[in-house]
């Protein structure tokens, strides 16, 4: 099959190389000429993934239109908060055929949408050609062709299964899924959760307090995603506990270390400046928490994770209030607190 794949950053690059091991005909674009030239001759991405080999079949452009050009999917790895603009952008370039993949983890800040409403929406694009892949998947592991497992979620089950059997790989094992819904908020919720261990590493806190964040923030999620229409099996799912397990312990994990950096002390600022690559939580955590208040679900983490990337409470303050709560049952209903 061929792919375009939008764009070049570190998972983009890195699930490019992935298509490019299963065998698919696969074109990235790359915004900087250098990179471009990087992955054409030298195979290597040195600004997301230095050090590591990619794929010599695998080729990039700067031109977003030539990687459309024919392609039988456009696979899109932006951050957030950019893609209703760059749809608006690449979607003349889409063939009539053309299936979407997002690869995001984020919300939409000023509508509180997922990523494949927004491809919906700003693309023009019915839901049965789009899907999502999401799961335990850091990027620089699955580049040295550590294995990893994925979910490949769409409403559309043909087309899930034709993306899950051109996603094969000896060190990538791909699973389909019907439950975007729950996918996508498994995806971006866990981003918040990472945030909030890694304030609490940084606070010099201990592993039990990031095995209490870990299994709370799965519960906000479940309660979250079960009011917007998700299956609440899936979040005992790769694109659930376990992109939380993974995201929540790993050092890999940028939105983890933003966290910690806030809890060493950094303000937001200065933690973004530390930050060269995507933190999707730190811009999607107030709009889940909007999300969350629309539809009266407690999300007691989200809500102080929000409050100390605005500057409103301190670390310290935050972990305070959380083990100050009311005590109450562990299992309670969806919306209730
Ligand atoms: N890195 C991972 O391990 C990983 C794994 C799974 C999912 N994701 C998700 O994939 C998405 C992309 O993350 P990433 O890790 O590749 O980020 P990254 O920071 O490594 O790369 C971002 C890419 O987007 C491009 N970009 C930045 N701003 C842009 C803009 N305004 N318009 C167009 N392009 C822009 C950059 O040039 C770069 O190619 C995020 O939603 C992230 O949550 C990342
Ligand atoms: O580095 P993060 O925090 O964006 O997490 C990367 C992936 O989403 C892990 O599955």
């Amino acid at each position: 099959m061929r792919f375009a794949v939008l764009s070049a950053g570190s998972w983009g690059t890195t699930y490019a190389a992935v298509l490019a091991d299963a065998g698919n005909d696969v074109l990235v674009h790359a915004r900087r000429p250098e990179i471009a030239e990087a992955i054409n001759t030298r195979h290597e991405n040195p600004a997301y993934l230095p050090g590591l080999d990619l794929p010599h079949a695998l080729r990039a452009t700067t031109d977003p239109a030539r990687a459309l050009a024919s392609a039988d999917v456009a696979v899109i790895s932006i951050p957030a908060q950019s893609l209703r603009a760059n749809l608006a952008a690449w979607s003349p370039h889409l063939d009539e055929g053309t299936a979407v993949v997002s690869l995001m983890k984020g919300i939409e800040t000023d509508t509180g949408m997922r990523m494949s409403e927004v491809i919906q929406e700003a693309a023009a694009l019915p839901a049965e050609r789009i899907a999502v892949l999401s799961g335990p998947n850091l990027a620089r592991e699955i580049a040295a062709k550590q294995p990893a497992a994925s979910v490949i979620a769409s409403t559309n089950e043909d087309l899930a299964d034709t993306l899950q059997a051109a996603s094969v790989t000896p060190y990538f094992r791909p699973y389909t899924n019907t439950d975007v819904v729950g996918c996508e908020l498994g995806g971006a919720v866990k981003n918040v959760i990472a945030l909030a261990t890694g304030l609490a590493t940084g606070l010099g806190l201990g592993d039990n307090a990031t095995a209490l964040l870990m299994t709370r923030g799965l519960a906000e999620t479940a309660r979250l995603g079960t009011v917007l229409g998700a299956d609440p099996l899936t979040f005992a799912g790769l694109a659930g506990v376990g992109d939380l397990v993974a995201t929540c312990a790993s050092p890999l994990s940028r939105n983890r270390t933003f966290g910690t950096h806030l809890g060493q002390g950094m303000t937001v600022a200065e933690a973004t400046a530390a930050t060269s690559q995507t933190a999707e939580g730190v811009k999607s955590a107030a709009a889940l928490l909007s999300l969350a208040r629309r539809h009266q679900v407690e999300m007691p983490i989200t809500e102080v994770v929000v409050r100390v990337i605005e500057a409103e409470l301190t670390a310290k303050k935050a972990a305070e209030l959380l083990m100050s709560r009311a005590p109450k049952p562990e299992l309670y209903t969806a919306t209730a607190s």
